[in-house]
């Protein structure tokens, strides 16, 4: 025999009612089969509104009454014909008649007692039932209504009732061994010895099924419902869970403690005493292979994983009892979890750390302030003598577990689990962890829960790694790392089990945020104009209020503003990378600002670029330091722009044409007077000195500017590259005085003991710079270890496709950090 259980969702209309018909038929094939069913969808919320709107003499009740009286007849209307069709319309209008009594009686003595209202949630599985053995009997099948009040025994507590297996199991076998008819049984009821109706608490069917499956020795106990199995995680808050081909009694049970709402906390105990197979199974896809549950896995399953599962419970609150006098008392947590006991308070989780000087628990919220009360007269005269100092309450509280039967004896699982949590900012208020080692609890702010599911659920290899860009800046730079992103994220998510989502990217007028990433095949066409304020905090909050996991946020810009925002995205542990310069050659504040931000977040901080666009310099020269080098001196040429120009001039250019050329080229700055004044190069200059340990300022740097005096005021970078042509002769001039002593120029700097110079050079024709080409870049590292022949990096120092290869290179190191 199997027992086949049809969620609310899967008769909800005269459709579905239908479909089951095609599982029954076939299931009746192979045995007898016993059918429990929920409420049609909807009505055991439409009965309880109207309870609550009831007893608060809101004779709004009728509405949901005469809600529920359309529903039901027109699925008999729909569903049924003849004398069964009268039939079930006299049952359901009887059943109407009663409950309209009850809602009535609780509207005049606004009183709704858990009696009344475990009465009046009762109906909707009554009308259910009756709907459904009618219809299966006009179909052909012998079905008969059964009343679970008849068999279900429970104790009297009538809205989350304990049932008295050892009286319903007598009863039970006494029930269904009279009938040779295919039993529909109303899921959720019971009944106290007192013939009173209790409920089983929401989602009792499940439990309803497994009773009776547990009892009378089924084959298989069958959850039809609207989902493909259980889900290794909710899918409404992790995209990428999916159905558990396989679980054990043990996690299906820890899980669904712990919010998996897929399963009724209770219902798994019985089918695992009885040693009875269950399915999860999805009644709108009845060839979804769904879940089973049992207590040998199969030999074929895939090899496990120490993490099965996560489920969470949202919005809870945390009390939190504490106190020096509490040290060595014997007694104190078995009056306090007695008290809560007493007084029907369910405890969600406890943990306790070894000092004894507090314990804390989290219960439902809607239970707190009465939790509160009555612990404080439980405790008054401890509170009084401040051998308890205090009793708190803690809200807006998510529990996570994570479960997992392959967890036990597997070391680093909670290592690794709290390292992805600090990685990603999330302060865990309390832990617990059972001694079976199959179940990590612990509650964080609810602010945190989907970030925290979603970054264990991919720590823990359930669904691939993603990582969240959100970009600031538009321009050359940017441009050319979305390109380089859309081109290779297909190599990265095969080969790194990584997805590069970019989540958003704003410029000064124009913003896209999308959390599951923006189309990077018509990003231009995601832009939307901003409204509202246009600033860099604005699109700041906007990154924050989503608390994604493993965010990088990613400066393309060159604006101070953004730079100065740094210190606050590292406090809300969101890693930066960037390429604008002013934040490491901004003031020596906002450095220091900027590297205490660091030290006291979990986020990283890379700015490989800010250096020789993408060429290893920062990299190399903390790798020297790091690994003891003294480094004595570095020299060499940082700017591309002034590279270019000179290498240019070298062969004969115009330097007005040189200029614009770099300009359009992507090399220079986007004012192109920020290289020519030497600005920019002295940036790179100041944040290698800061790199050395030197604690400068922009202004400790003695840089030549190669802009003329008579350019030096006030005008539009447009107006500055036309009247550039002023000083063309100047150049030429100087190239032909330098080539007269077998010389040339170039724009190069030095850095010493602190000290930093940088301007035109007149160098003999065989040294280094003299032959470098393009946007050329070099820096020369002298050091204790490369004395006789200093460590040169040498490569292209501008452009956009190097820049933005060096960006990304530096996401990449992050993302490998965070995931
Ligand atoms: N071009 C190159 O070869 C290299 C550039 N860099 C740095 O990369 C950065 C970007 O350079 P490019 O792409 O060439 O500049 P760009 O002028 O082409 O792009 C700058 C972008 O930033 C946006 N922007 C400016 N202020 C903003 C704000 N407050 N909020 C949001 N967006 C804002 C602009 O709208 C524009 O889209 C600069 O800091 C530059 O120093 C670094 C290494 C090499
Ligand atoms: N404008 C800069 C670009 C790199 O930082 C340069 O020319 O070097």
């Amino acid at each position: 025999m199997n027992v086949l259980k049809f969620g609310g969702t899967s008769i909800e209309n005269s459709r579905r009612i239908r479909n089951i018909l095609k599982i029954i038929r076939p299931a009746l094939e192979d045995g007898p089969v016993i059918i429990v069913v929920s409420a049609i969808r909807k009505v055991t919320d439409l009965l309880l509104d109207a309870a609550l709107s009831a007893c608060n003499g809101d004779e709004g009740y009728r509405d949901n009454l005469d809600r529920i009286e359309r529903l039901h007849m027109g699925l008999v209307d729909e569903l049924l014909e003849g004398p069964a069709a009268e039939e079930t319309a006299v049952g359901i209008r009887d059943g109407l008649a009663e409950l309209k009594d009850v809602l009535h009686g609780v509207c005049l003595l606004r009183e709704l007692s858990d009696k009344s209202s475990a009465l009046v949630m009762s109906f909707g599985e009554r009308f259910s039932a009756r709907i459904i053995s009618s219809f299966l009997c006009q179909e052909g099948i012998a079905a008969a209504y059964a009343d679970a009040r008849e068999f279900i025994v429970t104790d009297t507590s009538h809205c989350d009732a304990r049932v008295d297996m050892t009286a319903s199991s007598r009863k039970i076998r006494s029930y269904f061994g009279k009938t040779g008819d295919v039993p529909v049984v109303t899921g959720y009821i019971g009944a106290a010895p007192d013939g009173t109706v209790t409920t089983l608490g929401r989602g009792g069917s499940d439990y309803t099924a497994t009773i009776i499956g547990s009892v009378l020795g089924a084959r298989e106990i069958q959850i039809w419902t609207d989902v493909s199995g259980f889900f290794s995680a909710d899918p409404k808050r992790v995209r990428d869970a999916y159905a558990l081909p396989f679980i054990s009694y043990a996690e299906a049970m820890e899980l669904s403690h712990a919010g998996a709402k897929v399963l009724h906390p209770y219902s798994v105990h019985p089918a695992m005493k009885a040693g009875i197979p269950m399915s999860i199974k999805n009644s709108l896809d009845p060839q979804a292979p769904g879940t089973r549950i049992e207590q040998v896995l199969p030999t074929d399953a895939e090899p496990s994983k120490p993490v099965t599962g996560l489920s969470s419970i949202s919005n809870i609150v945390l009390v939190n009892i504490a106190g020096s006098g509490m040290v060595g008392v014997p007694g104190i947590a078995s009056r306090l979890f007695s008290c809560l006991a007493r007084h029907m308070i369910n405890i969600i989780f406890i943990s306790q750390a070894s000092s004894e000087q507090s314990i804390s628990f989290a219960i439902n919220a809607a239970q707190a302030g009465r939790a509160k009360k009555i612990l404080e007269e439980e405790f008054a005269a401890e509170l009084k003598a401040r051998q308890i100092e205090s009793l708190t309450v803690r809200r807006h509280i998510a529990m996570i577990a994570v479960v997992g039967k392959s967890m036990s004896g597997h070391p680093g699982v909670s290592a690794h689990l709290f390292e992805t949590l600090g990685k990603n900012g999330i302060n865990v208020i309390a832990v617990a962890q059972g001694a079976n080692e199959m179940n990590i609890s612990f509650v964080i702010d609810s602010h945190d829960e989907d970030k925290a599911l979603n970054c264990i659920h991919e720590s823990f290899l359930l669904s691939q790694s993603t990582v969240h860009v959100f970009i600031a800046g538009t321009g050359t730079i940017a441009r050319s790392l979305i390109g380089q992103i859309r081109e290779h994220r297909e190599n990265l998510r095969r080969q790194k089990n990584l997805d590069l989502v970019v989540s958003g990217m704003a410029n000064t007028r124009m913003i896209a945020l999308d959390n599951n990433g923006i189309d990077l095949a018509d990003w231009e066409g995601a832009l939307k104009p901003r409204e509202g304020e246009r600033t860099i905090g604005d699109y700041i909050s906007r990154i924050k209020s989503r608390n994604l996991h493993n965010a990088i946020f990613v400066d393309c810009t060159a604006s101070g503003d953004v730079a100065e925002a740094y210190p606050e995205l590292l406090a809300s542990n969101i890693s930066v990378v960037t390429a604008n310069k002013l934040g490491m050659a901004g003031s020596l504040e906002l450095y220091e600002t900027i590297d205490d931000a660091l030290h006291s977040s979990n986020a990283r901080f890379l700015y490989e670029t800010n250096v020789g666009a993408g060429l290893p310099i920062i990299n190399t020269l903390n790798d020297l330091q790091s690994s003891g080098d003294n480094i004595l001196r570095i020299e060499g040429v940082l700017s591309g722009t002034l590279s270019f120009i000179f290498n240019e001039l070298r062969k004969g250019g115009s330097f007005s044409e040189i200029v614009r050329k770099a300009k359009e080229a992507g090399y220079t700055e986007p004012d192109p007077r920020e290289d020519l004044s030497g600005a920019d190069f002295a940036r790179k200059f100041l944040i290698l000195g800061r790199e050395l340990g030197f604690r400068l300022e922009y202004e400790d740097i003695d840089c030549e500017s190669l802009v003329p005096e008579s350019l030096s005021g006030d005008m539009g970078a447009d107006e500055f590259l036309d009247r550039l042509r002023e000083v063309d002769s100047t150049y030429e001039q100087m190239i032909r005085d330098a080539a007269k002593e077998g010389k040339t120029i170039a724009y190069a700097g030095e850095i010493q003991d602190g000290n930093a110079r940088i301007g035109v050079k007149t160098l003999p024709l065989d040294n280094p710079v003299a032959g470098l080409n393009g946007t050329e870049n070099m820096v020369v590292f002298t050091t204790d270890r490369y004395l006789d022949t200093p460590l040169v990096v040498k490569g292209p120092g501008a452009g956009g496709e190097v820049t933005a290869g060096g960006v990304f290179a530096d996401i990449l190191r992050i993302a490998s950090y965070l995931v």
